[in-house]
């Protein structure tokens, strides 16, 4: 190459005679130029049209478009209500002076400097809380964490998180089907024993404590230095997460929560699990009604009175706030506020309830009940019906509503044949907590249980093909029971008569085989009130009397479902078949199990249906599944002994206003 006269480059000129033989003066074939047209003085590598930029740095910044600033007219905090539109500045200021306060320390009444924004970004002009910190100050041991800045990444997109989370989180992965495969670290399943509920004058009355209750108890001061603990962990770090978020589809009894957490993990996990608030409603938010203080990766300190575990989950009702601290399992998070809502709710008249909902074609409700692995995710996502959600609902004077916005769907053995829609929604956005997949392609292997048995997906809920949205819907027409029976001895089906469901309904039983360890283990029989005993917060007859009264008001039929084994208890008989619980399931939906001929069970008294379509009419009775008939018989007299001895606690209480009930619900466990 050669320069011209001009200054511009140009390839070197060629004799005629190399021009004809079409060779180089070197002998490699010459780079052929249009003809006859000047030959071109800039060589360019295709034929688009230059970059708008003259720079590298130019480049990138045409990349991402600026977001423009909201256009809806915002409300300033405590005007009352009259529009007096905020400049985006102000508005970035207050929501500063928001999340500040939630971070402040007992010492002050705001928190740290603040900056919104990642700190890997230094190009971006940091907006600072002016003045927030010195106001307040201690002015004595003013410390060097005053000084510096904690940068809040506030309700980042999925997208944004997951660059958070491969950049900066170990353990995380795109997989082949575009998820985020996550690791919760040391703890992958939820920790009930280190959870704790300040108990302060209000609570000791409102509340459950005692035997049989989950909420152990902890003062208000000891719930002060966790909060401490975790409020300076979290300011420690460079960078927060702080998501804004809603709880529950009913728009009248919708609940403001705030998550402030260290991981991209966590903030995509409630991003997915919570309600999303649309661009407008977040302008409005304000002062959340809920905060959650997620310090998981920094242990309590086990001199703290009330710390049995470097894990402690505490809930403060009159504060409006939970600290998390030694545990990163994200699901303590969607369950804890789930607590909080059993507490809530109640007080407006509303009924909280641990199960999933769907609906059908004819706005036939359903309410699945049953504790963890017992069939609410698999059998509410059910593709001839609408989803209105998976795990946590309201039951008010309206109808149901979802809690939540998100699904968190097990995903051990997950297979795409049997679970087409939950298989599905594992694509981009869906959270993967400690799933095993292959290094190269990232193909996720579902049946390597090496992390933990206990992985899940979590994804938002319209990643469910016929989710209903708004997840609202009408009163329910079947509350459907789940257990998972292992003694093999519960019929696959049985209809309930009130006081049978609410008995069944206070027992909350299962029996889920313990462990994975070798060999045969015995099942073990869990009682857990209301079918989620762990969440609850007032004495389960509360709930109980609750659900009477609506499903009496709304005339719903109770049924009990044994999602668990046939054919011998675990070990000799086996899981009764997925395809037959649907069918099973179908026969409820379409309301032609409600004519079938019934026959009444020996000790339990259910009434179990002699067909049902599509489903083999020898299972129905668990007797016939049994090769060792005495064995039914032991096995079947051993449960209804546990029954007997959990419900023994529940006999001095009265359920409801009317105690022929009470007395009908104490008959309607089993009798031998
Ligand atoms: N007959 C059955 N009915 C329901 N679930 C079954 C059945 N057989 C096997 N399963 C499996 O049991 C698990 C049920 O768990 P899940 O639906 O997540 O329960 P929950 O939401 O109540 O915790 C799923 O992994 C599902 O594939
Ligand atoms: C998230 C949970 O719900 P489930 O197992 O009922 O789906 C849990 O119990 O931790
Ligand atoms: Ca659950
Ligand atoms: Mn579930």
């Amino acid at each position: 190459m050669a320069e011209t006269g001009n200054g511009e480059f140009s390839f070197g000129t060629t004799t005629a005679e190399e021009k004809h033989k079409g060779t180089a003066r070197n002998g490699l074939t010459k780079i052929q130029t249009a003809h006859g047209k000047k030959v071109a003085t800039v060589c360019h590598d295709d034929s688009t049209p230059p970059v708008k930029a003259q720079t590298i740095d130019q480049l990138h910044s045409l990349q991402q478009k600026k977001r423009s600033a909201p256009n809806t007219p915002l409300t300033a905090q405590g005007s009352g209500g009259t529009f007096s539109p905020l400049s985006e500045e102000q508005r970035q200021k207050q929501q500063l002076q928001s999340i500040s306060a939630s971070l402040a320390s007992l010492t002050r009444e705001t928190g740290p400097k603040l900056v919104k924004g990642d700190p890997a970004r230094k190009a971006e002009t940091p907006k600072v809380a002016h003045g927030l910190d010195h106001h307040f100050a201690p002015t004595i041991s003013v410390s060097d964490s005053s000084l510096k800045f904690t940068h809040v990444l506030y309700n980042l997109s999925p997208a944004e998180l997951y660059e958070q989370a491969i950049k900066y989180e170990k353990g995380s992965f795109i997989t082949s089907s575009g998820a985020l495969a996550t690791l919760s670290g040391a703890k992958t399943g939820r920790a009930p024993r280190d959870k704790r509920v300040v108990k302060d004058d209000a609570t000791e009355d409102d509340l459950w404590w005692g035997k049989g209750s989950p909420n152990i108890e902890m003062d208000e001061h000891t719930f002060m230095v966790n909060r401490e603990r975790a409020v300076d962990y979290l300011n420690s770090l460079e960078k927060v997460f702080v998501n804004d978020q809603f709880l529950n589809w009913d728009s009248q009894n919708r609940i403001k929560v705030r998550i402030v957490s260290a991981r991209a993990y966590h903030s995509l996990f409630m991003h997915n699990m919570c309600i999303r608030p649309t661009p407008e409603e977040l302008e409005d938010f304000g002062t959340p009604d809920f905060t959650i203080y997620n310090a998981g990766q920094f242990p309590c300190n086990r001199y703290t009175h009330y710390m049995t575990s470097s894990t402690s989950i505490d809930i403060n009702l009159a504060r409006r706030e939970m600290v998390i601290l030694g545990t990163q399992y994200a699901g303590e998070m969607k369950k804890g506020l789930f607590g909080v809502m059993h507490y809530l709710m109640p007080k407006r008249g509303i009924l909280s309830l641990h199960s999933g909902c769907n609906m059908g074609k004819d706005g036939d409700v359903a309410l699945f009940f049953g504790l963890s692995g017992t069939g609410k995710t698999t059998l509410s996502t059910d593709h001839n019906r609408y989803l209105i959600g998976d795990d946590e609902h309201c039951w008010s004077d309206a109808g149901v509503s979802n809690i939540e916005g998100g699904c968190y769907a097990k995903c051990i053995d997950l297979s795409r044949e049997k679970e087409p829609d939950i298989w599905n929604a594992i694509k981009f956005g869906t959270v993967l907590e400690n799933v095993v997949f292959e290094e190269h392609t990232r193909e996720v292997d579902y049946a390597d249980k090496s992390v933990t048995e206990n992985t899940r997906a979590a994804y938002p809920i319209e990643y469910i093909p016929n989710a209903k949205i708004p997840c609202v819907g009408p009163h329910p027409k079947n509350v459907i029971l789940l257990a998972c029976d292992a003694f093999g001895v519960l019929p696959p089906v049985s209809k309930l008569n009130l006081a049978q469901t609410m008995y069944h309904f206070i027992s909350g039983y299962t029996a889920l085989v313990a462990g994975t360890e070798e060999g045969v283990k015995e099942p073990r029989a869990t009682f857990s009130a209301c079918f989620g005993a762990a969440f609850i917060m007032l004495h389960p007859t509360k709930y109980a009397a609750m659900l009477a009264e609506k499903m009496q008001k709304h005339g719903a039929t109770g049924w009990l479902v044994n999602t668990g084994w046939s054919g011998g208890s675990y070990g000799s008989g086996s899981r009764i078949k997925l395809p037959y619980t649907r069918k099973i399931i179908d026969a409820i939906h379409s309301g032609s199990l409600l004519n079938a001929n019934y026959k009444k069970t020996k000790v339990f008294g259910l009434e179990i249906p002699t067909e049902i379509e599509g489903v083999p009419s020898e299972i129905l009775d668990p007797i016939n599944t049994w090769n060792d008939k005495k064995a039914y018989e032991g096995t079947l007299l051993k449960l209804a002994g546990l029954f007997k001895n959990n419900f023994e606690t529940f006999t001095n209480y009265k359920i409801g206003k009317d105690s022929k009930l009470t007395e009908e619900i104490l008959a309607a466990g089993p009798i031998f």
